[in-house]
């Protein structure tokens, strides 16, 4: 049996009920690993599904790309449910260094995977996919509510990161990088917001990607009113987690101008005062 190259690259997906868009997704990923412009050769990649028990086909889909020699395996969990935790799932079971986050809706183009791949290294640790970049678009069929609740969820993410785009699930973390996060939240959509903070990756470290954020083909969205939620709550998480220090600082400070203050102005009421 011939043997086979080791993986140093791994392309994690979340997917719930996704298999109509699971075989295009992995044979378009292979075959823009396979173009001679490539610079990732195509048998050190590994594509892994994380599926929340779709029980869609999605399984059957997997093996019969596996017997036609695609490099793709399937976690099924039965036990957890959501979107980030799936991504963390699959980090934890990558055998790459390099690994690669992607819908699994083809929203992210396959054929940017090459390049969101080789733009990691020991010194670029993160790269983000980023829709915020000259030439690139929108969803076209996003409604304006949707792009209004994108660009708001943006812009109250921004004194957490220098990353113009946190919020984009199209990214790519070091093996090592991934590792030094610790208390990751994985409760909702955005997991590349928590490793950027918690994983203490500096600026520096961050290549970004433009590209043009794709139409769903398949299936339907799972952004729901409660996954906003989570936002929210996760945006609060990491205010504390980045500024708790200044934030009791500011509330020890406002705490003694408050008493200096009362302590003035009872003294200008006292009698003792009020006799002179
Ligand atoms: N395993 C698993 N996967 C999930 C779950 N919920 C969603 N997913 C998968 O996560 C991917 C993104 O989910 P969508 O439902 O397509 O999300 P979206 O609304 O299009 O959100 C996109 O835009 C955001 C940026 O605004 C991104 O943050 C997000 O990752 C995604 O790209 C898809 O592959 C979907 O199957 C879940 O509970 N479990
Ligand atoms: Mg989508």
């Amino acid at each position: 049996m011939a043997s086979r190259s080791p993986i140093h690259y791994s392309v994690i997906v979340p997917a719930y009920r996704e298999n109509g868009n699971i075989r295009p997704l992995v044979t378009r990923i292979f075959t823009a690993l396979r173009r001679v412009d490539s610079p990732i050769p195509p048998d050190q990649v590994e594509v892994i599904i994380v599926d929340d028990n779709s029980r869609d086909g999605s399984v059957e889909n997997v093996q019969s790309l596996q017997q036609e020699g695609y490099n793709v395996r399937i976690i099924v969990r039965t036990t957890e449910r959501g979107l980030s935790s799936a991504v963390v799932r699959g980090f934890y079971e990558a055998l790459g260094d390099n690994m690669l986050c992607m819908d699994a809706d083809l929203q992210h183009p396959p054929e940017y995977v090459p390049t969101m791949l080789a733009a990691l290294s020991p010194s670029s640790t993160f790269v983000l996919g980023t829709r915020y970049a000259k030439g690139v678009e929108m969803d076209k069929d996003w409604p304006m509510y949707r792009r209004i609740i994108s660009s708001g969820a943006r812009v109250l993410a921004l004194p957490l990161t220098t990353a113009s785009d946190p919020m984009s699930g199209f990214f790519g973390v070091r093996k090592e990088a991934f590792l030094k996060a610790r208390n990751l939240n994985s409760q909702g959509f955005k997991i590349a917001l928590d490793l950027l903070i918690k994983a203490h990756i500096p600026s520096e470290a961050i290549a970004e990607v433009p590209f043009s954020f794709g139409v769903r083909s398949e299936g339907e969205s799972k952004l729901t009113g409660k996954v906003m939620i989570k936002y929210l709550e996760q945006l609060a998480e990491l205010y504390w987690y980045k500024f708790s220090t200044l934030i009791i600082f500011a509330g020890i400070l406002f705490i003694v101008a408050l008493l200096l203050f009362a302590r003035s102005a009872l003294g200008a009421l006292s009698p003792a005062s009020q006799a002179k």
